[in-house]
């Protein structure tokens, strides 16, 4: 079997900008992948070359084998989208969105009614079936996109930040949903701003900056990249020429040393504070150090992303705060003619 997803160089250039600068991915059927970055790092340009919406300026790209230009129908027909944005038709009831957006990929018309009806109770707002999108609370608007993207039954699933904006309840919904989709075998890619939810979900995740792939591991793995921090509380204190001397003697194994303002307390941050703590804890009581309280603190994953992603003019969005992104199209008429699904009468713009 193919790879769900498969891209080699992937260029995309928006006039002077490179949104993807030759991007090579892999995910394989049936993964949950994530896909971090910064705002702008190039995730909804990648998403959107995926399913036509952008034209790529260079290189390949393949969904479950199928190349996305040569053979777009069938690469598009295997994807299901929830994109970052509201981009759902206003005047239809939005049973009727569903049935469309069914009909769009040749799926009948009775069937279409049962599937809309099926994934509008599977997102849990089947009694909003004859209302209008503009009618629905912000977290029905996100399981609406959800449904949407579900109901050609696809094989990969691309959310764009679907939880962005949304409460704790409904987050822990989504995130109980798409984990049952996966394990009944739907491949997902996921972008996030939240690096708790990549952890949870993702078997792998891909972190890129500036439209390049800056590494993929699990998320086990990027975590593993970090070190850990000891932190110590001593019965006595620390003089400053004392300190000095201890970040010399502990310099085998130590990264960093430093001690808090009134001296009694250490911070070592090494490796692995599981397996280093013992000897730290042998060095600093030969040298005469009474240790009254031990705590050891990994990186966390944001920290490691942030390190990752790291640059100068650039704000990087933190777990606690969700994001917005142009993410849209600028596409020019070539593309707007080439990409037939931005004219479908259920969707207003792109999707
Ligand atoms: N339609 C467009 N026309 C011109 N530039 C664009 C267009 N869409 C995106 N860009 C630019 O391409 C770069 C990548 O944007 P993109 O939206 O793909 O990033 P992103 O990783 O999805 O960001 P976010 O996390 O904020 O959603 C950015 O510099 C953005 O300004």
């Amino acid at each position: 079997m193919p790879p769900a997803i498969e891209t080699v160089d992937l260029v995309k250039e928006y006039g002077e900008l490179r949104a993807l600068q030759g991007l090579s991915l892999t995910v394989e059927e049936g993964e949950f992948f994530g896909l971090l970055g910064p705002n702008g790092a190039g995730k909804t340009t990648f998403i959107n070359t995926l399913v036509g919406l952008v034209r790529k300026t260079g290189g390949d790209a393949r969904v479950f084998g199928h190349d996305i230009e040569a053979d777009y129908q069938q690469a598009r027909d295997s994807i299901g989208l929830a994109p970052q944005e509201f981009n759902v038709d206003r005047f239809f009831p939005i049973r009727e969105v569903l049935i469309h957006k069914a009909g769009y990929h040749g799926i009948p018309e009775a069937e279409a009614g049962e599937r809309a009806d099926e994934v509008l109770k599977r997102v849990g707002i089947y009694d909003k079936r004859n209302e209008r999108f503009d009618w629905l609370s912000g977290g029905m608007k996100r399981r609406l996109l959800l449904a949407r993207a579900l109901v050609t039954d696809p094989d990969l699933l691309i959310l764009d930040e679907p939880t962005a904006g949304v409460d704790v309840q409904l987050r822990h919904d989504l995130w109980d949903l798409v984990t049952e989709l996966n394990d009944e075998g739907t491949t997902i890619l996921l972008t996030t701003h939240y690096i708790e939810e990549a952890e949870r979900l993702c078997d792998r995740v891909a972190i890129m900056n500036e439209g390049r792939k800056v590494t993929v591991a699990t998320p086990d793995e990027l975590k593993q990249r970090g070190t850990d921090t000891i932190s110590l509380r001593l019965e006595s204190s620390v003089t400053s020429s004392a300190a000095a001397d201890l970040e010399t003697e502990l310099d085998a194994y130590a990264h960093d040393v430093s001690t808090s303002p009134a001296g009694d307390g250490l911070e070592v941050r090494v490796d692995d504070g599981g397996s280093t703590a013992p000897r730290l804890l042998n060095d600093l009581e030969s040298r005469g150090y009474e240790i009254a309280d031990l705590e050891i603190s990994r990186t966390s994953l944001e920290e490691i992303f942030v390190d990752l992603t790291r640059s100068e003019d650039r704000t990087v969005t933190r777990s606690s705060a969700s994001s917005s992104s142009a993410g849209g199209t600028d596409e020019t008429d070539a593309d707007a003619e080439r990409s037939g699904e931005r004219t479908e009468t259920e969707q207003e713009g792109v999707a």
